[in-house]
């Protein structure tokens, strides 16, 4: 089976980045809270920050596939091409422009140019250029340098829009507007690419609903696949219960996992995801947050008795022993570096928890998380660092810019 998920630190094999382009130029003061920065970037050193990260990925044997070319190369296959033109075009959202002209124009553009304007957006003047004076209300209300189309900066979070688990992957539905396009582009790739549609006579399942699951959304970044069967998922402001009972029913039946812990996150953007707070390290280790504290977790499982599921609460002080029992394990070691609340805070803010294992007790960090970094040294684990002052704007360390296609597992 060439594309699996097993664990959250068994050597990485493959991996999905997306190199930061167009789309980041178009942040602004203005428009950046709308898509989910905090800051704008400037766009050369974030380039020169996340080379450095592939190059690191790379250096340790991991194969990396850039987004931008898996996209580029979809979108020359026409039911690709149809299928993300269809979704993005819609009347409901551009009135009768959506076809003729916009559809049209978009659809005359080559894979590469077509990939870089559905990632990086379109204004008004832009499409003007293209296409002088089409008689359209929507169109006309508009300013020259308003958005047609608007861009997706956080394509850099790969992690997010889809995720594999065991030997399926999740197309995500997100929860907010600024991501929600994302998702059909890695429905493309992973319907449409050679790379997987030719995955020679090994198919993989597809655990979400072919046309997206809204209300019930869920992102990578609340999905940890924890190995041995099992999959931690974080209840945050983006992934809902049901999502995760859908993901659970799915696996079960596929027989792909036993066992889903899911935890009750604080809804706050701070917590946006359960990789901000707590990732994996080795088999056993886990990196967590100070000001996270213990929380109310459920565990589910294929249910008996004609019930799909069986759900079993357990109060907050319960965590780390309901992650080890889905694990099989008498225990987990939980690595918290100690330091006063505002570093803490601050270190979390900079992704310190947000660690990419490429093998067990190897992780990348982003340099600037000192603390965290050595909390983690100091526990035997290896720490390659990254510098991330451009990337880290976003909200996002390295195990957010990744999205593994291809990792062992660690028994
Ligand atoms: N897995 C993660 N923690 N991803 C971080 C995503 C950050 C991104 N700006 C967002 O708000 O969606």
């Amino acid at each position: 089976m060439p594309f699996h998920v097993d664990s959250e630190t068994g050597r990485l094999k493959r991996v999905i980045l997306h190199r930061p382009g167009l789309e980041m130029k178009r942040l602004t003061p203005t428009n950046k809270d709308e898509l989910l920065f905090d800051d704008v970037l400037w766009v050369k050193r974030a380039q020169q920050e996340h080379d450095i990260f592939a190059a690191l990925l790379r250096s340790r044997g991991v194969e990396v596939r850039l987004f931008g070319e898996l996209l580029a190369e979809s979108l020359e296959l026409p039911a690709a091409r149809a299928l993300v033109l269809d979704r993005v075009f819609d009347e409901r959202e551009y009135g009768p422009l959506a076809t003729e002209p916009l559809r049209a124009v978009f659809d005359s553009l080559p894979g590469a140019e077509l990939a870089e304007a559905l990632v990086g957006g379109m204004t008004k003047r832009e499409f003007l250029e293209r296409y002088p004076g089409p008689s359209s209300l929507r169109l006309h209300v508009m300013g020259l340098d308003e958005f047609l189309l608007q861009p997706l900066p956080n394509h850099l979070f790969t992690r997010d829009t889809s995720a594999w688990v065991y030997d399926g992957v999740a197309i995500n539905a997100m929860r907010w507007p600024a991501r929600q396009r994302e998702s059909v582009h890695f429905e493309a790739i992973y319907r449409h690419h050679p790379l997987f549609a030719g995955a020679a006579g090994a198919p993989f399942h597809h655990w979400s609903e072919p046309d997206g699951g809204h209300p019930s959304t869920i992102e990578g970044g609340d999905v940890l696949v924890i190995g041995r069967g099992a999959v931690l998922v974080g209840m945050s402001e983006r992934t809902t219960p049901q999502a995760v009972e859908q993901l659970a029913r799915r696996l079960f039946a596929a027989g792909s996992a036993h066992t889903i812990v899911a935890l009750d996150l604080p809804k706050r953007r701070a917590f946006m995801h359960l990789d901000t707070v707590l990732t994996m390290v080795d088999q056993e280790t886990f990196t967590q947050y100070a000001g996270l504290g213990m929380l109310r977790s459920y565990t589910i499982r294929p249910g008996a008795g004609g019930r799909e599921l069986s759900v079993t609460d357990h109060p907050p002080e319960h965590m780390h022993r309901a992650i080890a029992e889905a694990l099989g394990l008498a225990d987990i070691r939980v690595l918290t570096a100690t330091q006063d609340p505002h570093a803490a805070e601050r270190e979390q803010w900079d992704d310190g928890c947000n660690v990419l294992a490429v093998e067990p007790g190897v992780v990348i960090a982003y340099e600037r998380t000192v603390t965290s970094n050595t909390e983690l040294r100091r526990n035997g684990v290896e720490v390659l660092e990254i510098p991330g002052s451009e990337l880290g704007r976003g909200r996002g360390g390295p195990r957010c810019m990744s999205c593994p296609i291809e990792r062992e597992s660690v028994d």
